[in-house]
């Protein structure tokens, strides 16, 4: 097997990597940036202001922008707040809190199986007023990969069959399931929903998913920073 390309080398250590207090302040400061910053994508998509006022604020984010100085992250390279994998993603597009695109979503294992607990915003719509089919396709997608992870065997997806019934309201608490029905070897057979809080019998989307635990040669290919 050839050496992973240089981008995809870890840059830091054990000895340099963030702990108990110090690890819970960055956490705490990256959550707290992430929610400004969909504060930010919020306004940015619901404003009406006069192109004057656009223009001055863009000049204002690009310099906040450069102020996110130092070491960047590269490609592949696991985050020193990461607990990957199965633990805390901060910047995952799902749950991540401190991504700007993240609802965030909350998981909680439940049941015979994983909810997740999100309201999407006008930034997450497709259709006026409804979620984008996109978004409701990434939601199940994160959680049917956490319920593999919680049987006990990460895994990626090779195939995730949607179905869409009725339209997911923006602005609303959602409720997301998913739950494995089935293995075969390195296979893993998963069907996830999307409901409201508020009525979650009513199905408004289904998936189901074939999801695919890779062989461990494979696993450090792919992922060459995990530890
Ligand atoms: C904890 C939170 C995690 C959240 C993550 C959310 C999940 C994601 O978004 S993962 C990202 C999207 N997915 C990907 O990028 C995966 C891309 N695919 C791959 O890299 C490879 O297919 C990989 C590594 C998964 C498996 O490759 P490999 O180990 O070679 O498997 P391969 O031998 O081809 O297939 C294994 C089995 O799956 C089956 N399979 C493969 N593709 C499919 C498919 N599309 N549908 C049904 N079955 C399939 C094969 O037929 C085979 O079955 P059998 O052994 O019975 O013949």
């Amino acid at each position: 097997m050839s050496a992973p390309p240089t981008e995809l080398m870890t840059t830091h250590t054990e000895a340099t990597r963030p702990r108990g207090e110090e690890l819970d302040h960055q956490r705490r400061a990256i959550t707290a940036l992430g929610h400004e910053m969909r504060a930010l994508v919020d306004a940015t998509v619901r404003t009406a202001a006069p192109a004057e006022v656009l223009h001055r604020v863009t000049d204002g984010v690009r310099r906040l922008t450069g102020q996110l100085t130092g070491r960047r992250r590269v490609r592949g390279e696991i985050p020193d707040v990461d607990e990957f994998p199965g633990g805390a993603r901060m910047y995952s597009p799902v749950t991540g809190p401190g991504s700007p695109l993240a609802p965030p979503m909350q998981v909680t294992p439940e049941d015979d199986g994983i909810v997740g607990r999100c309201t999407l915003g006008i930034a997450h719509e497709g259709p006026p007023g409804y979620v984008h089919g996109g978004m409701s396709a990434m939601l199940l997608d994160e959680l049917m990969g956490w319920a593999c992870y919680r049987a006990g065997t990460p895994a990626m997806t090779v195939s995730l069959q949607m179905r869409y019934h009725r339209p997911v309201p923006v602005e609303t608490p959602l409720r997301v399931f998913a739950h494995v029905t089935g293995t075969e070897d390195r296979k893993i057979f998963v069907a996830g929903s999307i409901g409201t809080d508020e009525d979650p019998s009513i199905a408004l989307v289904t998936a189901d998913g074939v999801f695919v635990s890779p062989d461990p040669a494979r696993t450090r290919t792919l992922f060459p920073n995990t530890p």
